[in-house]
């Protein structure tokens, strides 16, 4: 008897790889063989890299939908953005995963329903917003002067400086200060702390392919019992933001930071507001907030050595407004049009989030483009796709081109713009990235000239759920008079 059980599970496997393969409704779609009946290939490409440069080729090769999964259609059409992002669609089960360290600490990126989403965004909406943000700006000033000196030190030395490593610590230092009035101490040190920034490369690697196990993750590292056990990689951030609440917690007499927002609304709202949660968001906030804004800048700088008279041209921009203090505002730096213009392109090039955005089809069904898509087909949207889509932002899409968005045709590249999301899902930390980014790249590409060890060498990359770059060696030279 037990001779015939392998036959059995061999033909219930067969049944299902035929059934995904031939009789699914989205069978008839083009994409890679391990797609059409499985998430092998998503997890191939994952675990390699690339599968943002590779979603571009395979869209190159078929158009506008290709089939990534047995479950999985990636889209790049003009009304994908408007019909999948911009839709209050439920997401997908792999946003789950993003609960950390546990499912106890939910927050809005990791629930699937979207009023639960508005509900729990709510909740951070003060602390977010623009008008609140802003009074954190003399702390980011704090943290960029320090960057600077520095900066200066290498300039100094002549040695080769790791640009990737040196924005990381400026992006967790100004969050620490952003969120708890406290710099986890980056640039201070000039070393990665407790090997929190190495870890969290690990971690984006775990959690992208987690996503697609949420079973297993939920047994083993995503288990409360082993999670209690601080075996996460990253635990030196995790620790960093619970001790920075407790002592809060103790201390409520300081700074207005954003921690401060969250546990007043939280003491407000007890009932729908978890202390857990709260603790979630935080560790959200930090997660989703440095390897983003450290992409920014790189893509920033790195484009512009790439483009000499693009780089002439937005010194002279800054030279030509007069701007002498030690940090620019972040109020001169918006009105640099062409400094924008560079940061948005460097975003469009490099969006740091280059991964599918999944949403599932309600029980309606939807039609885009003319193509009817079945209830609970997951559909997505991967920002390195749709940027880098010829389509959507022209010939050149694949070349840096900063002044594109300085066109007359802008509002509606605009509207294929997806580096921070689209739709109520979208980026709800784009006002601290948009305070610190504009405000660091526009003191540092004035005061400081980055060159390549090796101009020919190209940056490396992983694309996870996030990426940053590295392996680009710069030396630095101090244009301060
Ligand atoms: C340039 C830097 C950044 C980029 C390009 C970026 C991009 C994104 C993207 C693409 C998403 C996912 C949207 C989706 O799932 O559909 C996202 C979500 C999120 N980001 Fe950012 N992000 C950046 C910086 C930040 C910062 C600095 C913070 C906080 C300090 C932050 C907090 C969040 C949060 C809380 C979410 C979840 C939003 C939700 O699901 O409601 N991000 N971001």
């Amino acid at each position: 008897m037990l001779y015939f059980l392998p036959l059995v599970g061999a033909a219930v496997v067969l049944g299902i790889v035929i059934r995904r393969r031939y009789l699914s409704s989205i069978s008839d779609l083009p994409g890679p063989f391990l797609a059409s009946f499985s998430v092998a290939w998503q997890l191939w490409r994952i675990v390699k890299g690339d599968i943002d440069r590779q979603c571009s080729k395979l869209h190159e090769k078929y158009g506008p939908f290709v089939r990534i999964s047995h479950e999985e259609v990636s889209l790049c059409h003009p009304d994908a953005i408007r019909q999948i992002l911009l839709n209050p669609l439920h997401k997908s089960d792999w946003y789950s995963v993003v609960a950390l360290p546990d499912q106890r600490f939910q927050t809005p990126m990791s629930t699937l329903d979207p009023r639960t989403h508005a509900q729990r965004s709510k909740n951070l909406a003060a602390g977010f917003a623009m008008s609140h943000v802003i009074k954190s700006e003399p702390y980011v000033d704090d943290a960029i002067r320090l960057l600077k000196k520095r900066l200066v030190e290498f300039s100094i030395s002549k040695s080769e400086i790791h640009l990737d490593h040196w924005f990381n610590y400026l992006a967790f230092d100004i969050l620490g200060e952003i969120v708890f009035s406290r710099a986890f101490g980056f640039l201070e040190a000039g070393k990665d702390l407790g090997g929190s920034i190495a870890n969290s490369k690990v971690l984006s690697l775990y959690v992208t392919l987690a996503g697609f196990f949420q079973g297993i993750h939920r047994l083993t590292l995503g288990n409360p019992i082993i999670s209690d056990r601080k075996l996460m990689p990253s635990q030196h951030i995790f620790d960093t933001t619970l001790r920075a609440i407790d002592s809060r917690q103790k201390n409520p007499q300081v700074r207005k930071d954003i921690l401060s927002l969250w546990m007043k609304q939280r003491a407000e709202n007890p009932d729908k507001f978890s202390e857990k949660e709260l603790y979630g968001c935080v560790n959200m906030t930090v997660g989703a907030g440095a390897d983003t804004v450290s992409a920014s800048f790189q893509s920033f700088f790195y484009h512009l050595i790439r483009s000499p008279h693009h780089l002439a041209r937005v010194r002279k921009e800054i030279a030509d407004a007069n701007l002498i203090d030690e940090v620019i505002s972040y109020a001169d730096a918006t009105n640099l049009p062409f400094l924008q213009a560079c940061i948005k392109e460097a975003w469009r090039m490099f969006p740091p989030v280059p991964f599918a955005l999944a949403r599932v089809v309600p029980a309606s069904g939807l039609t885009i483009g003319g193509r009817y898509f079945a209830p609970g087909t997951k559909l997505s949207v991967n920002p390195h796709v749709i940027h880098y889509s010829r389509e959507l932002f022209g010939e050149d899409a694949a070349v840096y081109n900063p002044e594109r968005w300085l066109a007359p045709n802008v509002k509606e590249i605009d509207r294929q713009f997806v580096a921070f999301g689209a739709g109520f899902n979208s980026c709800q930390g784009r006002n601290i990235a948009q305070l610190e980014i504009y405000k660091a790249t526009a003191t540092i590409v004035r005061d400081f000239d980055f060159k390549q060890v090796d101009p020919k060498q190209d940056w490396k990359y992983d694309a996870y759920f996030t990426a940053t770059p590295y392996g680009w060696p710069c030396t630095v030279e101090s244009l301060k008079r």
